[in-house]
Formats: C-alpha cells, sequence, structure tokens
C-alpha cells in the first residue's frame, strides 16, 4: 500500500500530503460519498476533505467510523459555510454532530466572503455583504481562533484566500492559519501566492488539482506537455500532476469514485523531484 508523505504545519500537526475530495457538485451526491470514502481508506488514503456546504458530513463520519481504522490514523478537515460567518462555534457544533466524531483534524474558513442569504455562493440570490461591513472575514477568523481553545479542533484554516485577501487578514491573527486551500494545478500555479504562505509559514493545499470535472479534467490530462513528462517518467497524466503538488510543496485533495483511479492517485512521487523539475519551467514559460 501507498506509504503517504506527510507535511508538517505550523502548529506541529501533520498533514497527509494526499487525501480524497468530498465535492460531489451541484445537487447532492452525498449517497455515494459513504462507498468513495469506505473504498478510499481501504486504498491507503487517510485524509478526507469535505465541508458543511458539500451536504455529506454525515456520511463521511459514517465511513470513518465504520472502516475500522483507528480515528487518530484519519486527518478529516470540514468547512464553515459562507453563510454561518456570524454564527461560527454553532455551525462548527453542527458539523461535529453532522460527522459524529469528537474532533475535527482541519477546519477551513470555506471562502472569505461571508453570505448574508443564500445556500451558497452559487445561489444568484446570494447577498455578500460589502467590503468592510460585519461580518469581516478578521471577524470570523478571530471566531474560528477561539475554537481552538474547546480541543474539538486540532488545526484551523482558510480557503480561497488570494495574496490580497491574505495580506489584509495575517496583521489582525493571533493565530496564523495552518492551511490556505485554494484551487492549484499547473494551469494556475499561484506562484506568488505560494511564496507568501511559504514566508508565513501557511500550507498550500490545491483543491481541483486535475481541473474538477467536466471539460477541465480533459484539458490537463491531454496537455501534450503533461502526456510527454508522464510517458519519459513512467506516470500517468494525473500522476504528473500530483506529484507536482507535493513536490512543490503543497498537499493536495482529488476526488475520484473509480477504484483503478485512487490507486493511481495516491502513488505520488513523494521523495524524487523528478516531475516538478521537468514540469515547473514550462508552467513559468506559460504563465
Ligand atoms: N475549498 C474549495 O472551495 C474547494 C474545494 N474542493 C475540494 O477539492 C476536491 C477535488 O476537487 P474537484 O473539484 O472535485 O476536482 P478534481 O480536480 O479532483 O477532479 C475530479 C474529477 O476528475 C476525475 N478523476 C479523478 N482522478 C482521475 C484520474 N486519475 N484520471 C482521470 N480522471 C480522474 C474524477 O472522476 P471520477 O470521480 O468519475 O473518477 C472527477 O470527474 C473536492 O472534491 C473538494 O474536496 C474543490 C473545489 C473547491
Ligand atoms: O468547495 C467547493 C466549492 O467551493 C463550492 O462549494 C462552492 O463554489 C459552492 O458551490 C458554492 O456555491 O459556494
Amino acid at each position: 500500500m501507498a506509504d503517504i508523505p506527510h507535511f508538517t504545519l505550523n502548529d506541529g500537526n501533520k498533514i497527509p500530503s494526499v487525501g480524497i475530495g468530498c465535492w460531489m457538485g451541484i445537487p447532492g451526491g452525498a449517497e455515494r460519498v459513504y462507498n468513495m470514502c469506505l473504498k478510499a481508506l481501504k486504498n491507503g488514503y487517510r485524509l478526507i476533505d469535505t465541508a458543511n456546504g458539500y451536504g455529506n458530513e454525515k456520511q463521511v463520519g459514517q465511513a470513518v467510523r465504520d472502516s475500522g481504522i483507528p480515528r487518530e490514523d484519519i486527518y478529516v478537515t470540514t468547512k464553515l459555510p459562507n453563510n454561518d460567518h456570524h454564527r461560527v462555534q454553532e455551525s462548527f457544533d453542527e458539523s461535529l454532530r453532522s460527522l459524529g466524531l469528537d474532533y475535527i483534524d482541519l477546519y477551513l474558513m470555506h471562502w472569505p466572503q461571508a453570505c448574508i442569504s443564500a445556500v451558497s455562493m452559487a445561489d444568484p440570490d446570494a447577498v455578500i455583504p460589502p467590503p468592510g461591513e460585519s461580518p469581516t472575514f478578521i471577524e470570523t477568523w478571530r471566531d474560528m481562533e477561539k475554537l481552538l481553545a474547546t480541543g474539538k479542533v486540532r488545526s484551523i484554516g482558510i480557503s480561497n484566500f488570494s495574496v490580497r485577501t491574505l495580506n489584509e487578514l495575517l496583521p489582525h491573527c493571533q493565530v496564523v492559519p495552518a492551511v490556505n486551500q485554494v484551487e492549484l494545478h499547473p494551469c494556475l500555479p499561484s506562484i506568488e501566492l505560494k511564496k507568501l504562505c511559504d514566508d508565513k509559514g501557511i500550507l498550500l493545499e490545491a483543491y481541483s488539482p486535475l481541473g474538477t470535472s467536466g471539460q477541465k479534467t480533459t484539458l490537463l490530462h491531454e496537455s501534450p506537455i503533461i502526456r510527454e513528462i508522464g510517458e519519459r517518467l513512467g506516470a500517468t497524466p494525473a500522476q504528473v500532476v500530483l506529484s507536482w503538488d507535493v513536490q512543490r510543496g503543497t498537499a493536495v485533495v482529488a476526488k475520484t469514485e473509480t477504484e483503478s483511479r485512487m490507486k493511481e492517485n495516491i502513488t505520488v512521487r513523494g521523495a524524487s523531484n523528478l516531475v516538478y523539475s521537468a514540469l515547473t519551467p514550462n508552467v513559468l514559460q506559460n504563465e
């Protein structure tokens, strides 16, 4: 079974470098998540990435409990939804209850933007407060910092923060976020953000690393550069992309319900830097 490399966070906790993502798109798919997580755990995955907004925390928690794997060996991430920025503690408790777990390994602010009324950011009726209006992401982060005292969350972090929003947040932090989870792949390397996070000791975590489901996934897989590197190094296009993330020093969560792809995706080249040095010059050239 694959031995997954870990990264050490700025709070001393360790996070597996590769995980399974549970965003099934809109709408739903919650009923498939239980099987996906169980299958992933059986195939060596130890990091599961979910969110309140994915509507499947219950299924994730059930899979963790039914897997027979000790709780402390599994890393569970969930996220504060946009419409709960004004009620962080309550929303966190709801996530804990839905998951049916005693603690959460990593709790992320899903987006910097609070949504006053709407189920999600994609809701056409979403009301987003103007910048500076309460709750700001700074206020929300302060409430997230308080969660650490409950002992029910091991690490706290953010998601979808850019260089600009991160620079706004950092001077107000008592606790520097452990992780910033953002869209990241060779077509979107976010070089400046990576540098800022490295400087501040924040681990960047890649989401939609394969280009998400649908057309964009095909784009990454069909990229001649990625294919050529894969052929040269004996790796599939997905392995090239995911190895690039890990070798670059970013954790990565990819979603797949297909067992053969789970095995493929978790077999990253953690130790050697071959993919990174082959792919990075092309990425830089294309930026
Ligand atoms: N913080 C945030 O705002 C966000 C977080 N995320 C997180 O990141 C996770 C991953 O991102 P996501 O957007 O789901 O997209 P991914 O980039 O992980 O792509 C998923 C798609 O790729 C396919 N796929 C997976 N592995 C392979 C492979 N080896 N070869 C070919 N195709 C493959 C899957 O198909 P199949 O399942 O059929 O095998 C699925 O269609 C999410 O599930 C979620 O946990 C995602 C978006 C935003
Ligand atoms: O994590 C995945 C994405 O962020 C997704 O949860 C959001 O874009 C969501 O569809 C929304 O509308 O807020």
